[in-house]
């Protein structure tokens, strides 16, 4: 039997719309996975009611599937499904890490990054990378056709998570089809400034490059209070605040000595908009660990 702890992650970063990432130090899945002749599941943990056990429906039969790997897995959800926090992706990345090593397939972490994004083919339709990508790796990941790009990166994060469901499916039907050249040109701005502040640590330029005025303006309508928690965590020092992932988790960036004080008017925010919420003053970590 082996243990795996897959980290949350936050997609797109504004900017980065499909091929950003980062890991986030806590929450996190715990995975156990056991040799077996067929594959069976087994959840608990947050919201393991709304997660299916059959192996055709839940993210780490399709990884065990891809690796030819049967196995008893037991998942301990730290991460609520449909959350924007890649809780499908921690699941998927912990199996691929752990079946890998469990049936010595000799893959490298790179190399699981597309088997574990076959688990998120299977809930959102699309096998994106961003989620599974730094949840393997860990870091800041940068995940096109072309293969993934990863820089190891250290800055104080709030991820605050309100009691509403949206989910992945559902946020991908109201992306734009089609964006202006000006779009273009702020969106590749903004994207190379991330990524300059990812190498810098430096949360002012990673705060600056998250602003998108293409996909989280219309993504932010399912999610209520997010004008006002997006005010308040800026007016509280954040550096820069968007959607995490498909939402309707918010992301802020900020310096160490705001983290709480950013984590709070969040939460006051939401609260004076009618939505239960919790935050995780977190920030970027590393990838699945095995235990
Ligand atoms: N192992 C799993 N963990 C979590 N959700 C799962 C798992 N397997 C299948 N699902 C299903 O995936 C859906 C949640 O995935 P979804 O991509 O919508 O949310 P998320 O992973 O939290 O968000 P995001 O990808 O935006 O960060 C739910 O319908 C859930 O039942
Ligand atoms: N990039 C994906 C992440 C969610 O899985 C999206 O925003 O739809």
């Amino acid at each position: 039997m082996l243990t795996v702890r897959a980290p949350a992650t936050s997609a797109n970063l504004g900017s980065g719309f499909d091929v950003f990432g980062v890991a986030l130090s806590h929450p996190a899945d715990v995975v156990r996975v056991e040799r077996a002749d067929r594959t069976t599941i087994d959840v608990t943990g947050a919201g393991s009611e709304f997660i299916p056990e059959d192996p055709d429906k839940n993210t780490v039969g399709a990884v065990a599937e891809a690796l030819d790997a049967p196995a008893h897995i037991k998942i301990d959800k730290g991460i609520r499904p449909a959350s924007g926090l890649g809780s499908s992706a921690a699941s998927a990345a912990a199996a691929a890490v752990g079946l890998n090593e469990l049936y010595d397939r000799g893959k490298t972490r790179k190399e699981l990054v597309p088997i574990a994004a076959k688990g998120e083919a299977v809930v959102s339709g699309d096998a994106h990378d961003d989620n599974v990508a730094p949840a393997i790796l860990g870091g800041f990941t940068i995940a096109t056709p072309e293969g993934v790009t990863q820089v190891d990166a250290d800055v104080p994060l709030v991820a605050c998570l309100p009691e509403i469901v949206v989910s992945t499916r559902d946020a991908r039907k109201v992306v734009p089809e089609r964006t202006s050249v000006d779009q273009l040109i702020e969106t590749v701005g903004n994207a190379a400034t991330l990524t300059t502040g990812m190498h810098r640590d430096d949360p002012e330029l990673i705060g600056r490059g998250m602003e998108d005025s293409v996909v989280t303006p219309a993504r932010a309508k399912l999610i209520d209070g997010y004008s006002e928690v997006r005010r308040a965590a800026l007016e509280a020092g954040s550096t820069g605040v968007t959607i995490s992932g498909a939402g309707p988790g918010v992301l802020a960036a900020c310096r160490e000595d705001d983290q709480s004080r950013v984590a709070s008017a969040m939460l006051d925010a939401f609260d004076d908009a009618g939505v239960e919420a919790r935050a995780y003053q977190t920030r970027i970590g590393e990838g699945a660990t095995i235990h």
